[in-house]
């Protein structure tokens, strides 16, 4: 099966578009105030307002407050949410919208207790785990942490076009994430970069 590909941090309606246009299945709007990739819900109203239907926007939140969400939802065509905190499944699921939650790896357990935790997710992310930094750390982890889950499993954290070959090769995840790894600066993607690791999924 084709690996499914979710580019997130994404603060420009250009990069959106060529993202989109480069094959990319989800985008990823990142609403946490203390990220240098945050948007505002009127600034990512704009950055989806003319994106084609079938692609997936992804809305990440980081502890944020349920109304804070809501008012996010009201604003933003979401498909998923996706939660980087240290949201409890009880808050995830209140929103009845389909949720994916980041598991930040340091052991192999912490991605069996959260298959477990959160079993009405519709798939786990790993990302590496950084203490005090909740994500986008631009960090590999050690992947052979990662053992079969009961649900869709994408893999985050430090991927570039120089290792995401290797990293499907050995994870064979459903779906692979990456914002750092195809940007020029931060907040900012590359569509070289875009267009070169796009190639290496489609390849690998
Ligand atoms: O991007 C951020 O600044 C961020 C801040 C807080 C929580 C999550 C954040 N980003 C998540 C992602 O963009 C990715 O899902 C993941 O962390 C991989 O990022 P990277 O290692 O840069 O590819």
């Amino acid at each position: 099966m084709r690996t499914r590909v979710k580019i997130c941090g994404i603060t420009r309606r250009q990069d959106a578009e060529f993202a989109v246009k480069s094959g990319a299945d989800a985008i990823g709007l990142v609403f946490y105030e203390p990220s240098p990739r945050a948007v505002t819900a009127a600034q990512a109203a704009l950055i989806t307002a003319q994106l084609p239907p079938f692609v997936a926007i992804v809305g990440l939140f980081v502890n944020a407050s349920a109304e804070m969400v809501r008012q996010t939802l009201e604003q933003v065509p979401l498909s998923l949410l996706q939660f980087h905190g240290d949201e409890s499944a009880e808050f995830c699921e209140q929103f009845n919208m389909p949720y994916i939650k980041a598991v930040r790896m340091q052991t192999a357990a912490d991605l069996t207790h959260a298959d477990m935790q959160f079993s009405k997710a519709s798939a786990l992310l790993l990302d590496s785990y950084q203490h005090g930094v909740p994500g986008g750390t631009g960090q590999t982890f050690d992947w052979s942490m990662i053992t079969a889950i009961s649900k869709p499993l994408i893999l985050a954290g430090g991927l570039t076009t120089d290792n995401v070959a290797a990293a499907i090769k050995q994870v064979s995840p459903y779906a692979v994430d990456v914002s750092g790894g195809v940007e020029e600066s931060k907040g900012l993607k590359s569509n070289n970069k875009i267009s070169a690791f796009m190639r290496e999924v489609a390849n690998a």
